[in-house]
This record gives structure tokens, C-alpha cells and sequence, in this order.
């Protein structure tokens, strides 16, 4: 069982306080933002401490990450002795939605062995209202471009391959996850359920913790710098999480909207298109290009942006999305009939200039692989299915061994 690890005097460590304003600051730059515990805010989030006990249940022990909706903790569940991931929703109905789908893909989806799908849920009390929380099995950590070269490309194309079946499953249930990005996606952690805390912290990294600042709290919370998973601690399972958004098809039930992250996002959605399968795989090739290359296979950075760069790689955009554009102020020259992908820049050359040792062989395979996906018709770009059985798809999982 995990001790309950003590400092000198008795007091139970929980971390450490910040001691200096630069350390305030630094933590100041990956923790969610304080006024999301304001109780003036839309989507205000719980606030909670280390070495809270959630639900008599959930010893809170480390912090794991944030979104625009929740914060996420990890906790030792006290009644079963393993350690769990706490998503601790924004106050109202706003995790409604997630709840709803993940009944929905619990009942119907057939495989949901790459889907982090919640073991229990329970409400807290808050001062406006309910906040829900899901509790999750714990999960190692999401795919971060400036690490994954500490990744084996073998380790990296399993994850691809694991991915594409969650899609694939997800999809046969009628399910579309709409949110397909670098965040949601986790690779396996290995358990450190009977280590004690002194132990934990030692592998993921002491918590730095503020108490949250500017706001009148109505109860005691901490902001918290989040665990860093070493290499050591991975393991090469690979999960698809946070249904936040996921919809079933024709069920008006699910209603909240949103996008992915617009390096994420398909461009018929950036056009105003309704949401599909289609859209999920172009969002699936652009996690595929991260994992193979290590870097967005349409970069941003330059002058025209992610349209530009998808223009300078695929040519030009469909005549009919003219004017469509959800980001205005678009560009007339990307819908000019006509424009070829710029030799530079296409899919060759980007494969080339990441990958400029890897034979030609293997990069007409990949090359391959996302020509079949990044197509601006959804309804000719492959499904996951026949990606999956896709002759290049399989040769390049053949040449990692997955
Ligand atoms: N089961 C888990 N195990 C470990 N870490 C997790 C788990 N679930 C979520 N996280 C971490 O918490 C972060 C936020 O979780 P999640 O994306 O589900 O929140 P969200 O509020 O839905 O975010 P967004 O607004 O970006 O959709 C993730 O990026 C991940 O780092």
C-alpha cells in the first residue's frame, strides 16, 4: 500500500510552494490561468489542493494536466490501491456531453481496448452548482513533437497503428471524435500503484504549487506544475481520450461543438462543412505525419499560414469554398483553379527534407499513405478500414515490426 509519505515534523508531503516571484512566474506559464476559479467566469473549474480526498475516495497526489474545460489530477484511489486520473469538469453540464458519449461507446463500441473510457464518476458540490468528475485509468504521456525523437520511429508507427484501430472502432459505432489531436492522444504508463509517494515523485517530478492567486476562493486550491513521464516510465500502449466533443451521427442528443486545434482541423471544417468520419481521418494523418516526421506536416509559421501551406503542398483549394472561410480574411489566390503543389514543398519534398536518409523506397510508401488521406474531397479520402488494409499502410507497420 502507499505510504503516506511525511517531511521532517510529520506534515505530509504534498510538493513544494513556490519561493520566489520567478518561480511564481514560471509556473505562472503552464498552469490554467487563475481567473478560471472565478466564480464570475463562464466554465469556472473546481479548485482543489494536494492531499485532498475526493468523493472519501481519491487521495489527490499530482497534477496531470488542463483543458479549455477540466483540470485533471492524479489521485490514489484509496478503496481499490491503484492510481487514477481525475477529470474534474467545469461547473454546469459542460461534462454532460463527454459523459453521454463514453455511455454510448462503453455500450456499443466493439473494441475499447485503445479508448480511455471513465471507471466511475461522481459530482462534487460547488459553490454555483455541480462540477462532474470522470475518473480515468492513469495514462502516460501525450505526444509532445519536441520529444518523440527520444521515441523509437518502431515505438511511433505502433502508436500510429493502435490509433488508427481506436478511429476505426470508434467509427464502426458511428461515433466521430472531432477533437483527433496531439493532446488526446497517451501513450501507456507503467503502474506505480504500490510505490509511495516519495517514490512517485522522484520518477514524475516534485509538484510546484501556488495557491491560486487573485481570486476569492471559497475553498481551498492549488495551481500545480504537471507530472513529466520519463522515457523509462512509458510504455508503447497507445490511447485515444476526451470524447469532449465526439458525437454520434445523426443523435441531436450530443450537442456540444467545437474544433479541433486548427493544425488539426480538416479544411472542409475550416470551410464551414459539417462534421464527418472524413474529417477525423484527415486529423488522424496529421497526428500519422507528426509521429513519422516529428514535425506538422503544414506548417503555420509562414506568410499565408496552415491554408497556404496545405495550397503549397496540395495545390489549390476547391472553387466552391471561396468565401467560405471561418478565419477571415482568406486569400482569393488559394481557390485559383489550377495551382499545382509547389515542388518545394509537397508531400515528397517534406518527407525528404525531415527524413533525408530514409530510403526511396520506404518514402514512396509514406508519400503514399498521406496522398490517400490529405485530399480536400472527404468523400475520397480513405476510412480508417481501408487504411488499415491500405498495401503501403502495411509495408511501412512491416518494415517497424508492428
Ligand atoms: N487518463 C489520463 N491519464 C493521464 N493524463 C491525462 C488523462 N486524461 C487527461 N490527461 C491529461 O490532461 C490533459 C487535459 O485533458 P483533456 O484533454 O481530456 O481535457 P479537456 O478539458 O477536455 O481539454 P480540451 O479543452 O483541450 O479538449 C491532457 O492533455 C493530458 O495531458
Amino acid at each position: 500500500m502507499a505510504s503516506h509519505t511525511a517531511l521532517a515534523g510529520g506534515t505530509p508531503d504534498f510538493g513544494d510552494f513556490v519561493r520566489t516571484e520567478d518561480e511564481e512566474l514560471d509556473l505562472e506559464e503552464v498552469v490554467e490561468p487563475w481567473h478560471k476559479y472565478d466564480l464570475n467566469e463562464t466554465r469556472v473549474f473546481y479548485p482543489i489542493y494536494l492531499g485532498e480526498v475526493l468523493n472519501e475516495r481519491y487521495l489527490v497526489e499530482h497534477r496531470l494536466g488542463f483543458g479549455g474545460g477540466s483540470t485533471v489530477w492524479m489521485a490514489h484511489d484509496l478503496q481499490e490501491k491503484k492510481d487514477v486520473a481525475l477529470k474534474v469538469m467545469a461547473l454546469g453540464d459542460w461534462g454532460d456531453n463527454e459523459k453521454h458519449i463514453q455511455d454510448e461507446i462503453i455500450r456499443n463500441v466493439q473494441d475499447t481496448s485503445h479508448l480511455v473510457t471513465y471507471l466511475a464518476t461522481f459530482l462534487l458540490p460547488g459553490k454555483k452548482g455541480h462540477h462532474r468528475v470522470l475518473v480515468f485509468p492513469l495514462m502516460g504521456p501525450c505526444i509532445y513533437p519536441v520529444t518523440l525523437g527520444k521515441i523509437p520511429m518502431a515505438s511511433r508507427m505502433l502508436a500510429a497503428r493502435q490509433l488508427l484501430e481506436a478511429v476505426e472502432s470508434l467509427h464502426e459505432a458511428g461515433i466521430v471524435h472531432r477533437d483527433l489531436n496531439e493532446r488526446n492522444c497517451m501513450w501507456g504508463m507503467v503502474p506505480l500503484d504500490n510505490a509511495n509517494r516519495d517514490a512517485k515523485y522522484e520518477a514524475l517530478g516534485r509538484p510546484l504549487k501556488h495557491v491560486i492567486p487573485n481570486v476569492e476562493l471559497w475553498k481551498q486550491g492549488e495551481l500545480v506544475r504537471a507530472v513529466e513521464v520519463p522515457e523509462k516510465l512509458r510504455t508503447d500502449e497507445f490511447f485515444l481520450g476526451d470524447f469532449g466533443i465526439a458525437k454520434k451521427l445523426n443523435d441531436d442528443a450530443t450537442t456540444q461543438e467545437g474544433l479541433p486545434p486548427t493544425k488539426f482541423c480538416s479544411p472542409e471544417r475550416l470551410h464551414g462543412k459539417d462534421p464527418s468520419f472524413a474529417c477525423d481521418m484527415w486529423s488522424y494523418m496529421v497526428i500519422f505525419s507528426i509521429l513519422y516526421l516529428r514535425f506538422p506536416p503544414f506548417p503555420t509559421c509562414f506568410d499565408g499560414g496552415l491554408i497556404g501551406s496545405m495550397v503549397d503542398a496540395l495545390g489549390s483549394l476547391p472553387k466552391e469554398w471561396k468565401d467560405l472561410y471561418i478565419w477571415p480574411p482568406g486569400r482569393d489566390s488559394w481557390y485559383e483553379e489550377g495551382q499545382m503543389p509547389n515542388p518545394d514543398w509537397d508531400l515528397d519534398a517534406t518527407i525528404k527534407r525531415f527524413h533525408p536518409d530514409v530510403d526511396p523506397i520506404e518514402r514512396q510508401h509514406v508519400n503514399s499513405i498521406m496522398s490517400k488521406v490529405f485530399i480536400y474531397c472527404p468523400e475520397k479520402r480513405l476510412t480508417a478500414t481501408q487504411l488499415l488494409r491500405d498495401p503501403s499502410f502495411r509495408a511501412i507497420m512491416d518494415r517497424y515490426g508492428c
